[in-house]
């Protein structure tokens, strides 16, 4: 396992890969962490035996992350004997004391997802006992699964962050938006980083290897210009 260093400032997440290509772009960009989505209705959704030669991959270079929506816990055990995974996203419905049993269940960091459209969403975060919230656009109605739709969310309400704990913004990020996203988040308390599903596509769900790398460039770079100091 790839110990994921989650107390760095800068933080980039590239989610949704299904192929060896899209992972060797996240990792010779310099992605921190790689997202796979055991989500059976989801496109990206990749099968165990899959998903572990993807971790293999990955293995050394960046933190191999599961999601997850609403899943019994014989879900993460069965993905778990076969990928070793370094980190589980909660990407349904689940409570904090699902996040909990799930986080000392099975001894790995989670990833929580919530969904924001104003101020009060976040502040549901607030003293949650995930290693990491995920600030997301709501899925639209009707959507089957619950991320990687590529709609954004009015940034602004950001500024209620709670802080605690650390966070990620996802949500219709993409190469030509990632640099704004940098700068409405820094200084915000507990901002961590980026996360990017769609917007490094050329088709719904295809990883783009050239957008994965100019996704990780142009946040690397705003990062760089304007550090995080909290
Ligand atoms: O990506 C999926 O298909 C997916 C399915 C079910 C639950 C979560 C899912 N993805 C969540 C992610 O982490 C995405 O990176 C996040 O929602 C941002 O997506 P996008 O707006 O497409 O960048």
């Amino acid at each position: 396992m790839t110990e994921p260093a989650l107390s760095t400032a800068g933080l980039v997440k590239i989610c949704g890969l299904t192929d060896e290509a899209g992972v060797e772009a996240a990792t010779g960009a310099g992605a921190d962490l790689v997202g796979l989505v055991f989500v059976p209705k989801s496109r990206r959704y990749v099968p165990p035996a899959q998903a572990a030669a993807l971790a293999a991959r990955a293995r050394g270079e960046a933190s191999v992350v599961g999601l997850f929506q609403d899943p019994a816990l014989s879900e993460i055990e069965e993905v778990l004997e076969a990928v070793p995974l370094d980190l589980l996203q909660l990407h349904g419905r689940e409570s904090e004391e699902d996040v909990l049993r799930i986080q000392t269940g099975f001894g790995l960091p989670v990833i929580r997802a919530f969904g924001v459209a104003s101020e009060g969403d976040l502040y549901e975060s607030a003293g949650s006992n995930a290693a990491l919230a995920l600030y997301d656009a709501k899925p639209p109605t009707g959507a089957g699964a619950a991320g990687g739709h590529g709609a954004t969310f009015d940034w602004s309400v950001l500024r209620a962050a709670p802080g605690s704990p650390r966070w990620l913004l996802a949500g219709g990020l993409t190469p030509q938006n990632a640099a704004d996203a940098v700068l409405a988040c820094r200084g915000l308390p507990g901002f961590a980083g980026l996360d990017v599903s769609s917007g490094v596509e050329s088709a719904p769900g295809v990883k783009d290897p050239s957008r994965i790398a100019r996704f990780v460039a142009a946040t690397r770079a705003a990062m760089a210009a304007a550090p995080q100091e909290s």
